[in-house]
């Protein structure tokens, strides 16, 4: 793409959307809501959970269609009945979610999306063209499993470069690289905007919307309730437009005596199932009461294999190779475990921690049934299960469009509150969560985040596996980092720097020799 095949239209802005309405049953995910994207800016889609910034952008990329208002082009009204109607104008798309194939090359993969019979080698020549215009490096010819999540990223991106598009709309783009590459991104997305490209980008993280975008639309309960320049405000202002009030600030772990040791993992190596999953090597590690444990890592580095084990959704090879409160527990499944007081928050949502299609109060069963009285004589409390649903529902401020919905009918940000939420409740003695924020706006992570201070300092032992440096630094006491399945050693919060962590994060303990002694 050329800067100079950009023209500056008389007609109207690049994009406009006017009045946009989208209702899903007595929810009103956008209210008319207004919206001008101009050649050339990154601007930022902002909003707490469920504000409705993927409604508004699924409607622009023709995945949903409105109830109400207009998409303008360049100033000429527009139908997007498909993403094929948003692609011949100009607009790409790069999900949050990856849709790509494991065992295919780069070039395979987004060959697929182009016009049919389209020569993979053809394909291959222009990925390593625009991959070096962009500063965006990517080898056509790997396969997609060996590659980092930064990696994938840049395919998909790539992949929406070759349709030339003017506008390109990104979902929380950086929740899953390091900050280098999210440093690198921010490179490519400003280059893009010199040439002419626009970028919708929605983002939790406010820091890097004042580093980047030069407007913002902010959207609270499905309206528009402010357009600024970021650059201007601060992470608070931003927050305060958002929320429409203070948000709370994370008091930090005071100075407290930790406990004895609540969970000890004891040399614990795996093979994976999943061919294309990462070994686990000889980890060892212990937290006490009144510990938080920050593990960092770049995803794919054996972060799932890890919650698997802890869990117990994976038995490990030896019964003492993970230990909860003295009990050895490394051959018991995640009922036992959760029987001794452990609790379990993974990173996938939809599938793993909540089903889509039961109501919030059976999701409380799914993982409440096997410790909470709410199953006896094979019958379901149903009074109870609603009862703690509406508790954590209002602890947690989940925004819900009516008192027991389908999970799968909550935003991304809201779920995670509720399955956070639905593990606080039960106070786990152990708690084990992987990526706990993981598209939760600034106000709910902070709850989050104090929710796992404060149960910490009443003497629970908790291991977060997060991505986010930020937050593992806010919360954590010790850390330590994962990389191609082998832990560090985990060092006293105090002790550490980014820098440093990024290190470990990048791998540089993973060549020291250990001896793989429990191997399944
Ligand atoms: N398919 C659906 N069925 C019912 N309600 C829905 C559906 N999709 C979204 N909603 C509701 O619409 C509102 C806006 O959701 P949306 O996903 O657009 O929010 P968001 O700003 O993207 O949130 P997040 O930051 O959590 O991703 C929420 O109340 C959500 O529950």
């Amino acid at each position: 793409m050329s800067g100079a095949d950009i023209t500056d239209s008389d007609d109207g802005p690049l994009l406009e959307a006017r009045g946009i309405t989208k209702h899903f049953g007595t929810v009103i995910a956008n209210d008319t809501v207004d919206l001008v994207v101009r050649e050339g800016e990154i601007h930022a889609l902002l909003g707490e959970n469920g504000a409705g910034k993927s409604t508004l952008v699924k409607i622009l990329y023709g995945i949903l269609e409105p109830n109400g208002g207009d998409v303008l082009w360049r100033g000429r009204p527009v139908r997007l009945r498909a993403p094929s109607d948003a692609q011949a104008l100009g607009i790409g798309m790069v999900f949050q979610h990856f849709s790509l194939f494991e065992a295919l090359t780069v070039a395979e993969n987004i060959a697929l999306a182009l016009p049919k019979g389209t020569p993979v080698r053809d394909v291959a020549s222009r990925v390593r063209e625009i991959s070096r215009d962009y500063g965006l490096p990517l080898d056509p010819n790997r396969h997609v499993y060996s590659l980092s999540v930064g990696e994938r990223q840049r395919i998909e991106i790539v992949r929406c470069l070759m349709q030339n598009p003017r506008l390109i709309i990104m979902d929380e783009p950086t929740a899953v690289l390091t900050p280098q590459e999210a440093d690198k991104l921010f490179d490519t997305l400003v280059r893009l905007a010199t040439e002419g490209c626009a970028i919708l980008y929605i983002s939790h993280r406010l820091e890097e919307v004042k580093r980047i975008c030069s407007t913002a639309t902010v959207l609270r309960r499905g309206k528009v309730v402010a357009t600024c320049d970021p650059g201007r405000e601060t992470a608070a202002t931003l927050a305060r437009m958002m929320v429409g009030a203070d948000i709370a600030e994370v008091k930090p772990p005071g100075k407290h005596e930790l406990g004895p040791v609540r969970l000890k993992v004891d040399r614990l190596s795996s093979t994976p199932e999943d061919p294309l999953g990462t070994a686990l090597r000889d980890i060892s590690f212990e937290v006490r009461g009144g510990e938080i444990l920050g593990i960092a890592g770049v995803a794919g580095n054996g972060q799932e294999e890890l919650f698997q084990a802890l869990a117990g959704i994976v038995p490990a090879s030896r019964p003492d190779t993970v230990t909860i409160d003295g009990n050895a527990v490394g051959r018991a499944d995640i009922n036992a475990r959760r029987k001794l007081g452990a609790a379990f928050a993974p990173e996938e949502r939809i599938g793993e921690a909540a089903v889509a299609r039961f109501k919030l109060s059976d999701n409380v069963l799914l993982s409440g049934h096997a410790t909470e009285h709410l199953v006896g004589n094979g019958i379901i409390n149903s009074r109870t299960a609603k009862a703690y649903a509406a508790e954590i529902i209002q602890r947690f401020d989940v925004r819900v469009g009516s008192p027991d919905p389908e999970a799968g009918s909550l935003s991304g940000g809201n779920l995670q509150k509720f399955v956070v939420g639905r593990e606080m409740r039960r106070d786990p003695g152990v708690f084990v969560l992987s990526q706990p924020t993981w598209g939760v706006d600034a106000g709910a992570a902070a709850v989050i985040r104090q929710a796992l201070i404060d149960l910490a300092a009443a003497g629970s032992a908790v291991v977060v596996i997060s991505q986010d440096l930020d937050e593992i630094f806010q919360i954590a006491d010790s850390i330590a980092a994962i990389s191609h399945g082998r832990l560090s050693a985990a060092h006293p919060a105090r002790d550490m720097s980014m820098e440093k962590v990024g290190l470990l994060m990048g791998g540089v303990h993973a060549s020291e020799p250990t001896e793989d002694s429990d191997a399944a």
